[in-house]
């Protein structure tokens, strides 16, 4: 058992500890008394703030408290004030839109207008329908009972039929002098409004029988169907109303808090539902439920541990407790705001039944790639683009889901840049991209082991192409680029050859998955994905398997934007969205195959990943626009390659370099050469080349590259001593060395 005085001992050397502690660093002497007093919880330590005011004292477990004692306290029992002042909380308060958005945008006024126009619309047509099968029956059947009805009425006024309740009561009660004074109004009353029926029954006669006998049949109409609709109004029970209530269409019923709060309740979040069984809201709404493009927007703070991905996980569900189809409820993250405040959008139409969405650029001339591509819509009717400078892209999903159609309008998107070089590969052999052939420095379209390999070779360029870019940025003076990094105007200067360079690898699974290229492919592509985004080169994948065979893991992890409509699985979705997205609530497995075709979640080009529906370019609008483009180019003198109709590169041969061969055979130690020699040099080095080549062959080959030709004083095989036609071969390695300079600044 523990002897009190070993607690005291220990008390006393830890006051000590502490007073040493504070001494020094604040000069601060600590009032002990004080401090124990605080301990204790007496009244003083509350009226004087000093004691307490170090946070570390109420923090520190007491040593000298017993295991039952009270639990030590956390928080300081003196208010403190904490976070922020009154200045910075006003600062970073949020302002709120002093005009909603659908003042401030036109095409929002017009959404608004059309959804009050469509919901005005549908009341009237509802009851419109029903006036000549329902009301008008019910009331000529009610009207009998509607004319008794006022007749009592009548009946009971004349004879002060309200007041008869009070006078019974006064006379139950005894209350003589009151139920006097009530007898004497009453007959006061009475003697009035008898003279009035009597006049009124005499008009009510004389009004009819002029209606039976002697008016017009129009009038006579007229008065019975204001009689008819008078007293069938009259004669409706309280219990059951003429008109029922318009049942509106989801599409124009208005969200209220009451609707999104039960449909809340019933997604399976226990804390909502447990909340609002105890008759609690469960979430809270931070702004009135407004109109934003062609839906409803409701900001909700979620109760406290409860994410958004929590309630798009049960997007289904909570589209059910709002009696909308799938494709109109789109729960989504705030970026600028904690994770459990939601937006919760609600559209009027379902998304994939908002129809082709058309394309910003359809009739532009030109565009300028540097600035972003637009790319389709959100579910709220925003237009989304997507950056293609500095960045690659990635698509996937099942097939016919939409993924070349959004690869069109990326290409037609660069296209319209004339500085900008295309590399077209559609490796499915449909010639979905046919139309932009035109246009394209490479281009192939099919299936077969040839196109494959044509599609190979083009990143085994690209592999070349971005060493070669690497060089030339690196020696580019700082102030002309700062970065490291290709700008419009770098790219504007043709002579450094640094304009962007855009690669399409269309059913891309083709390609990697092909077994005598792909690994090659896979490889390049990585290396690619991995340099060429500072440098201009910008590679767009499109894959309809996207698994680790088809699609190898370096590819899939480090491109930035990622395009992915439906998908099978999870591991599909993560392949394209990246690894977590499933898991983050971003699933493109909830996209229904073909009606949600053009439909997918955007990620790497906003802060959060985004559902768009895709522009759509049909072939003869991707036709308009690539005659545009071609017409672009060719003024400004930008078609090359495959749209002039040149020969291909291509990395299948040996390449012949007679220079390099020249140098090969020629050794350092032979300073001078005759040019008869070096034929016979190369014609054993490469026969099918150099073969039956003499020194003049030699002469006339090295010419052009400015190696002048020279007597060189030597010996025959014979030992005789000659002068012939020679090289000298600093001038050959001077050559080669310009040259190697000049590609590498090209
Ligand atoms: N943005 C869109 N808007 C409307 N419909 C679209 C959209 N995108 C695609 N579609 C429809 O889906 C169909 C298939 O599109 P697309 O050929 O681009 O699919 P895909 O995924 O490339 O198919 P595959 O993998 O078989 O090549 C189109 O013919 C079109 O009807």
């Amino acid at each position: 058992m523990k002897h009190p005085d070993d607690d005291n001992e220990l008390f006393n050397r830890l006051e000590a500890e502490l007073a040493d502690s504070t001494a020094p660093s604040g000069g601060e002497v600590v009032d002990l008394g004080k401090a124990r007093t605080a301990r204790d919880g007496s009244p003083d330590s509350t009226a004087d703030p000093s004691a307490d005011s170090r946070p570390s004292k109420s923090a520190d477990p007491e040593p000298t408290e017993s295991p039952d004692a009270r639990p030590t306290l956390v928080d300081s029992a003196v208010p403190t004030v904490s976070g922020p002042g009154v200045i910075d909380r006003i600062k970073n308060s949020k302002r709120l839109d002093v005009f909603p958005a659908w003042l401030k945008s036109a095409a929002e006024f017009k959404e608004a207008l059309g959804w009050l126009a469509g919901h005005a619309w549908h009341t009237v047509a509802f009851h419109a329908v029903r006036v000549p099968v329902v009301y008008l029956p019910k009331l000529i059947w009610r009207a009998p009972r509607g004319a008794l009805n006022t007749l009592g009425r009548v009946g009971r006024w004349a004879v002060d039929g309200e007041g008869e309740a009070l006078r019974q009561y006064t006379a139950t009660n005894e209350q003589v002098d009151e139920y006097l004074k009530l007898s004497r109004q009453r007959d006061r009353r009475v003697r009035l409004r008898m003279v009035l029926t009597v006049i009124g029954a005499v008009f009510a006669l004389g009004v009819g029988l002029f209606l039976v006998y002697g008016a017009q049949p129009m009038t006579q109409l007229i008065a019975a169907v204001v009689a008819v609709l008078g007293f069938g109004l009259a004669g409706a029970p309280a219990d059951a109303p003429l008109a029922t209530r318009a049942v509106i269409k989801t599409e124009v019923q208005k969200l209220t808090s009451d609707i999104v709060m039960k449909a809340m309740a019933s997604i399976g979040i226990g804390q909502i539902a447990s909340a609002v069984a105890k008759g609690q809201d469960g979430i809270k709404f931070v702004a009135p439920i407004t109109r934003e493009g062609p839906g409803w927007r409701a900001d909700i703070d979620l109760p406290l541990g409860v994410t958004v991905a929590d309630v798009a996980d049960r997007r289904a569900r909570l589209a059910s407790g709002l009696r909308r189809p799938l494709g109109c409820v789109w729960p989504d993250a705030d970026p600028n705001e904690h994770e459990g405040r939601l937006i919760l959008w609600v559209g009027d139409r379902d998304l994939s039944k908002t129809g082709i969405v058309k394309w910003q650029l359809a009739n532009a001339r030109r565009h300028d790639v540097f600035k972003r591509i637009p790319f389709g819509l959100d579910p709220r009717g925003r237009a989304q683009s997507v950056p293609l400078i500095q960045h690659n892209i990635l698509i996937g999903s099942q097939p016919g889901q939409g993924k070349t159609a959004s690869v069109r309008v990326l290409a037609c998107g660069a296209a319209l840049d004339p500085s900008v070089e295309l590399w077209l590969h559609e490796n499915k052999g449909t010639g979905d991209l046919d139309s932009l052939e035109c246009v394209s420095h490479r281009f192939v379209s099919g299936i077969d082991d040839d196109s494959i390999k044509y599609a190979a070779d083009s990143l085994t360029l690209l592999r070349e192409e971005v060493m070669r870019r690497a060089g030339v940025i690196k020696k580019l003076p700082r102030d002309l680029c700062p970065d490291k990094r290709i700008t419009r105007s770098i790219a504007d200067k043709r002579s450094l050859k640094l304009w962007p360079l855009l690669a399409v690898f269309d059913e891309c699974q083709n390609l990697f998955a092909h077994s005598k290229y792909g690994k090659q492919a896979g490889e390049d592509a990585e290396f690619i994905i991995k340099l060429g985004r500072a440098l201009g080169v910008i590679l767009v994948l499109a894959t309809q398997r996207p698994d680790k065979d088809s699609l190898p893991t370096g590819i899939s992890g480090n491109v930035s934007i990622r395009f992915c409509l439906r998908v099978a699985g999870q591991v599909e979705n993560d392949m394209i969205l990246g690894t977590s997205a499933y898991k983050n609530g971003v699933r493109a497995t909830a996209f229904r195959p073909e009606i949600d075709a053009g439909n997918g979640y955007l990620g790497g080009a906003n802060p959060l990943p985004t559902v768009v529906r895709t522009a759509y370019l049909d072939d003869p609008a991707t036709n308009a626009i690539a005659q545009r483009a071609h017409a672009l180019r060719k003024a400004e003198g930008t078609l090359s390659g495959h749209a002039l109709g040149e020969e291909a590169e291509s990395t299948s041969g040996p390449s012949y370099d007679l220079l390099a061969d020249v140098a090969a055979v020629v050794p350092a130690s032979e300073k001078r050469v005759w040019n008869e020699r070096i034929a016979a040099r190369l014609a054993e080095l490469r026969p099918e080349v150099y073969g039956g080549w003499k020194g003049e062959n030699v002469t006339s080959a090295l010419k052009p590259h400015g190696i002048k030709t020279v007597g060189v004083a030597g010996t025959t095989d014979d030992g005789e001593r000659t002068t012939r036609r020679g090289i000298v071969r600093d001038d050959l390695t001077k050559v080669i060395a310009e040259r190697d300079e000049n590609r590498g600044a090209a």
